[in-house]
């Protein structure tokens, strides 16, 4: 029989911890339009900062015209003033770290595998590998589905730390107001009724949360952390490390590095989901993480994606004469299938381009 040990990938941070080289399947390969310089530049200007309180508690316009230009320049900005303690943005990152320091084994309680070998999205572990000639990313997971809160599998929760379950449930409380308070604004910018967006989402929608680990990396000038993409989601809520960076996001061609800040950072981008929805008129940005030879990392982002069995297409309300729709109408869960497929085989970064018209 075929050896087909080669589906069932390796715990990185295993890996980083007895290898002098990463093996072959985690290193670029120039061909395949990977750039091969993974320095990325520093960012011109601060990154742009949104204050929640001003944007939500009035009709304060300078605050939603700093918004319309960071969707419509960088595509992602950091929020402040958004009601979270830093102690719970510590506490969340902490649980995370000890999490990811467990022994292995008791890490694989909450595996991504059933039966050690049939993959699902939820759970600890890594991206399906389904082709040999797959690029990995330099990176273990834990994805967990946060909404429904009836559809919460407790299994793939973590009961150490103890306090992961807590905090994750109160993290993702706080984040929903966010998503909340964004989406309306975003919602007056396209002059749209104001709950237009929010209400995209129904008792079915899914938000999972992915907290990522990334071990230093002896050849971070050969492998990424995670490969260029764009999220599937309507809206992004990303916890930063605030010790070490790597996140870039693409710009004209120009990969730029997000410093890490020295408190906990919550950055939001919006996906692929609201690209079509707002037909383009605002566009989920690429971006993607480099790794480094000393220091792990962590980040936990927030996908809050719509009912995948909802059908999705530009808003109506947008569309008119001059503006004919841009996106074909397709069901949530079509574009995360097409999504998971098209990131796993690193082909390209945009999937949303293949639903254009
Ligand atoms: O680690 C990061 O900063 C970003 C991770 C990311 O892009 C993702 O999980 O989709
Ligand atoms: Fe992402």
């Amino acid at each position: 029989m075929a050896d087909e040990s080669w589906r069932l990938p390796n715990s990185v941070q295993q890996l980083a911890a007895t290898v002098q080289e990463p093996p072959s399947q985690y290193l670029l390969r120039e061909h395949e339009g990977l750039d091969g310089h993974l320095a990325g530049a520093e960012l011109p200007e601060q990154i742009p900062t949104i204050d929640l309180g001003l944007l939500s508690a009035s009709n304060d316009a300078e605050e939603a015209t700093k918004l319309r230009s960071a969707l419509q320049s960088w595509r992602f900005f950091k929020v402040s003033n958004h009601g979270m303690e830093t102690s719970m943005l510590d506490s969340v990152m902490t649980a995370t770290r000890e999490f990811f320091h467990l022994p292995l084994e008791e890490k694989k309680k909450c595996s991504n595998l059933i039966d050690g070998k049939h993959f699902q999205v939820e759970g600890y572990g890594n991206d399906q590998v389904k082709t040999q000639h797959q690029i990995l990313d330099w990176s273990d997971r834990l994805h967990l589905r946060i909404e429904p809160e009836g559809g919460r599998n407790l299994a793939h929760w973590p009961t150490h730390p103890k306090s992961f379950r807590d905090d994750l449930h109160k993290y993702a409380l706080k984040c929903k107001r966010i998503k909340g308070d964004i989406l309306r604004a975003i919602a007056k910018l396209l002059e749209l009724d104001e709950d237009s967006l929010v209400n995209q989402f129904n008792s079915n929608a899914r938000t999972y949360s992915r907290f990522n680990y990334f071990p230093p990396c002896p050849r971070p000038d050969l492998v990424l952390g995670v490969k260029p993409h764009a999220d599937f989601s309507v809206l992004t809520v990303l916890l930063m490390d605030k010790d070490v960076a790597g996140l870039q996001y693409l710009r004209d061609g120009t990969w730029y590095n997000v410093p890490a800040v020295c408190n906990h950072t919550l950055l939001i981008n919006i996906g692929f989901a609201m690209e079509i929805m707002t037909n383009g008129i605002f566009t989920g940005p690429v971006h993607r993480v480099v790794t480094n030879a000393d220091k792990e990392r962590i980040s936990v982002a927030m996908f809050y994606g719509v009912d995948p069995d909802q059908e999705i297409g530009p808003i109506a309300h947008l569309l008119s004469h001059e503006q004919p729709a841009r996106y074909r109408k397709m069901k949530a869960k079509d574009l995360l299938v097409a999504q998971l497929d098209h990131f796993s085989q690193g082909r390209g970064a945009r999937i949303a381009d293949a639903f254009k018209i």
